[in-house]
Formats: C-alpha cells, sequence, structure tokens
C-alpha cells in the first residue's frame, strides 16, 4: 500500500516544470511548526494531502501532490502538477490554491502573494475579448488614458438625475459613464429606465461632440439575473457592462464573459470587496493574483489602485498594471482602472506612475467641483492633455479656467 507522508510534499530539490502552477505564498508558521512543515502542509492540503498520513493502493491513485520547493525566509513556493486543475474552472483551482490552507492551524496566518500560470491552464480560459484595444476599437481615447465618471452620490439619485449627471459629464469631456458598485436596480433608479435613457444621452451627445462615448452599467445581480440584463444592454446598443467581480463571485463571472461574447460587450470590472482578500499584508490573496484571477475569466477592464493618490489604501498598482499589460500566453492585455479620490490636481502624478494604457475615473473629483459637473469633466480633460502634452498643470491653467479652479480647490493634495 502506498502512504502520503508529510515530506512527500516537501522537496528543495524539485524544479517546477513548464506544465506545474507555481504559486509564491508568504507564511507565519503556528508556534509548533517549523517554516519546512508548514510548507509542507500548504502543499499537502492545497493538493491531495491531509493532517495524517493514508495509505492507498497504488493503482487507485493519480500522484497529484503539490511539491513545497522553495524557502525564501516566509516565503514559500509551491508547484502545482496542471493535472490537479479542471480545465477552465477558476472555482476549482481557488477551492485548491486558496481554499482550506488559508484557515488551516499549521499557519497562524498565510497569504497567496503571486502565481505563475502555465499554458497548459490559460489555455481554459477564454481571456479579455477587447483588452486595452477598447480604448480605440470602442472608443476614441487615441494614445490618451480613458476618462471616466460616477454620479455621486453613489445611490439615490432618481434615472432623470442620472441620466443629466451623466450628459454633462460626457459634453465635459469623459469617455464612459460608470455606475457605482452599488448601483444596480433599486426603486430609485431602475435598471433598464436608466440603461435606456443613459444611452440615449450618449446617443445625443455622441452626435453634437463627434466623439465615442458609452455607458457602464452595473449588471451586478444573481447570475441568471445578470445574463439578462447583459442582454438588455446589448439590445439597447450598449458596448460595455460592469460587473462587481468580487461580491459576483468568479463563477459569475465567467459565465458573464461568455455572453459578452455573443454579444461583443467589454466588461469593466469593479473589484468591491477585494480588501477582505488583500488589505492585510499578511493574510489573504493578494490584489496582483486577482487582476491575474480576472484576466484569465476575460475582464477587459479592471481597478488595480492608484498608486497611493487616491482614498483607498494601495497595493503595488505599478507591478500589477505592468504584469495585466504584458504577455500571458497570448491573452489580451487588460485596462488597468485608476479609481478611488482621484481630482485633476493628481492626474500629472498618476500618469507619471502608471503610464497612460490606464483608465482614469474620477467621481467626487469631477462632480464636487465648484462650477459642477460639466466643469469637472472638462477640468480632468485639461488635465490629461496637459500631461500628455508634457505641460505643468499650473501653466496649463493659466489659459483653461475648469483645471485653474479645480487647481485652487484641492491643489495637488491627494484625499482620504
Ligand atoms: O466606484 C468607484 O470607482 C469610486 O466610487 C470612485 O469614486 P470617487 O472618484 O468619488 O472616489
Ligand atoms: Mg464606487
Amino acid at each position: 500500500m502506498t502512504g502520503i507522508e508529510y515530506d512527500d510534499f516537501l522537496d528543495l530539490e524539485y524544479e517546477p516544470t513548464a506544465s506545474d502552477l507555481i504559486c509564491e505564498f508568504r507564511i507565519d508558521p503556528a508556534e509548533d511548526m517549523s517554516l519546512e512543515a508548514a510548507a509542507s502542509r500548504v502543499a499537502s492540503e492545497s493538493s491531495n494531502g491531509t493532517w495524517a498520513a493514508l495509505h492507498v493502493a497504488e493503482d487507485e491513485l493519480t500522484h497529484l501532490g503539490a511539491v513545497a520547493c522553495d524557502i525564501d525566509g516566509q516565503r514559500i513556493t509551491v508547484a502545482y502538477p496542471a493535472e490537479l486543475f479542471e480545465s477552465g474552472s477558476m472555482p476549482q483551482i481557488l477551492s485548491c490554491i486558496a481554499g482550506n490552507i488559508l484557515g488551516m492551524k499549521a499557519v497562524d496566518s498565510i497569504r497567496l502573494e503571486d502565481c505563475e500560470w502555465p499554458e497548459s491552464i490559460v489555455s481554459g480560459f477564454p481571456g479579455p475579448q477587447f483588452g486595452t484595444s477598447v480604448a480605440r476599437e470602442k472608443l476614441d481615447a487615441g494614445a490618451r488614458p480613458i476618462l471616466a465618471t460616477v454620479p455621486k452620490p453613489k445611490v439615490g439619485l432618481s434615472t432623470d438625475a442620472h441620466v443629466r449627471v451623466g450628459e454633462e459629464a460626457w459634453r465635459g469631456g469623459v469617455d464612459l459613464l460608470k455606475d457605482d458598485e452599488n448601483l444596480t436596480d433599486q426603486a430609485f433608479n431602475p435598471f433598464e429606465d436608466r440603461l435606456a435613457e443613459s444611452l440615449a444621452a450618449r446617443d445625443r451627445v455622441e452626435e453634437d461632440v463627434g466623439e465615442r462615448k458609452d455607458y457602464l452599467v452595473n449588471v451586478t445581480a444573481e447570475t441568471t439575473e445578470m445574463l439578462e440584463r447583459v442582454d438588455l444592454v446589448a439590445e439597447h446598443g450598449g458596448g460595455f457592462v460592469m460587473v462587481d467581480v468580487i461580491t459576483c463571485g468568479w463563477s459569475a463571472v465567467q459565465s458573464v464573459r461568455e455572453r459578452c461574447e455573443d454579444h461583443g460587450l467589454a466588461i469593466h470590472a469593479h473589484r468591491a470587496m477585494h480588501a477582505a482578500f488583500d488589505r492585510l499584508e499578511h493574510h489573504g490573496v493578494s490584489m496582483r493574483v486577482l487582476a491575474q484571477i480576472a484576466r484569465l475569466c476575460g475582464v477587459d477592464h479592471i481597478h488595480t489602485g492608484t498608486a497611493g493618490l487616491g482614498k483607498l489604501a494601495n497595493e503595488d498598482t505599478p507591478g500589477i498594471n505592468d504584469w495585466l499589460h504584458g504577455d500571458c500566453h497570448g491573452l489580451e492585455p487588460v485596462l488597468p482602472v485608476a479609481s478611488g479620490g482621484l481630482h485633476p490636481g493628481v492626474v500629472d502624478q498618476l500618469i507619471d506612475a502608471l503610464g497612460t494604457d490606464i483608465c482614469i475615473q474620477a467621481g467626487g473629483g469631477i462632480h464636487g467641483h465648484p462650477d459642477g459637473t460639466h466643469a469637472g469633466a472638462k477640468a480632468l480633460r485639461q488635465a490629461t492633455e496637459a500631461s500628455l502634452e508634457g505641460v505643468s498643470l499650473a501653466d496649463y491653467a493659466t489659459d483653461h479656467e475648469e483645471l485653474a479652479t479645480a487647481l485652487e480647490k484641492w491643489g495637488a493634495e491627494t484625499p482620504r
């Protein structure tokens, strides 16, 4: 009978193969556990082992044990055989690499920091339908960052008010109107009314200003309902949908991605609730890994932080964005979205930190402008144009009054 022992899952001489999924964890072993023993338990519990040694008939077992193959301080590397995973199932993959191990006593804390995805797994996922090409395929942003705004207050506006604010922002120069993460289908602003009237306003503005605009309507709901809302967006002539990917769950995101393929709709991924996973540096799942999962599942945009310039605690935004723009076995790159506490006065610093292949979203930073939404949108567009021309915001503001007013109100400070 074959026995599976602790040290079956630890081999510091093992060299991962090109077909392995390689995961990097940060661990705090439990008091009575050595790093080696804790690393072995992580590899065991996340693949095919458990706390007790097992005895299984050799001819009844496919060996799927992971191997803890490197220990560097508190960082361990675990290599997983690709056969452990069901092709195309993100839930099953996460039940392995981010499942029981996050709660087991062998570690006081553990964080999944990074994954290196083999082609054998990546090929099971669709990846983005458009990715960063939305800037040119669906909008007229060219080489500049795509600009977006979300009406504020985040919920409570009537449909008429929501559409009026959206129209003012589009006319002021933003490309995308975005629903807030908790605006879906409520009595004060029903989904289909908001969808139809916002897209009608979009068409009016496109006609008048000669620039393509679009609407990131939030389809977040139970999955069946979400798919019906995706169909409605297509019926009404929308080009994008927005999904709160963490609160919806990755299985639902995969279903939405499949339906969006049918309609040629791009997916804007909001990450509300991500901080439950990535805010603590010693426990959970990093935003880098959440962004990787989102890219495999096929979103076109995802919020990845503001490089410390906004109101939300931040991850390694530049590093995450580099990965999203980089190659992953031929997957389309994903457009990183910088959002949360941004305003015209920090656009130059943001572009310096994150480059121009991004989407910049400002809610309060547009609607809180002293002269209102239209002026706020103009100021954001002016700050973006100044940054691309290499002109300081202060100099550009000398003959762009909306930007001058925004700088007078907010300066270059980052809010909390
Ligand atoms: O959903 C978002 O991206 C945030 O609510 C942005 O809002 P803010 O720009 O007002 O911080
Ligand atoms: Mg929001």
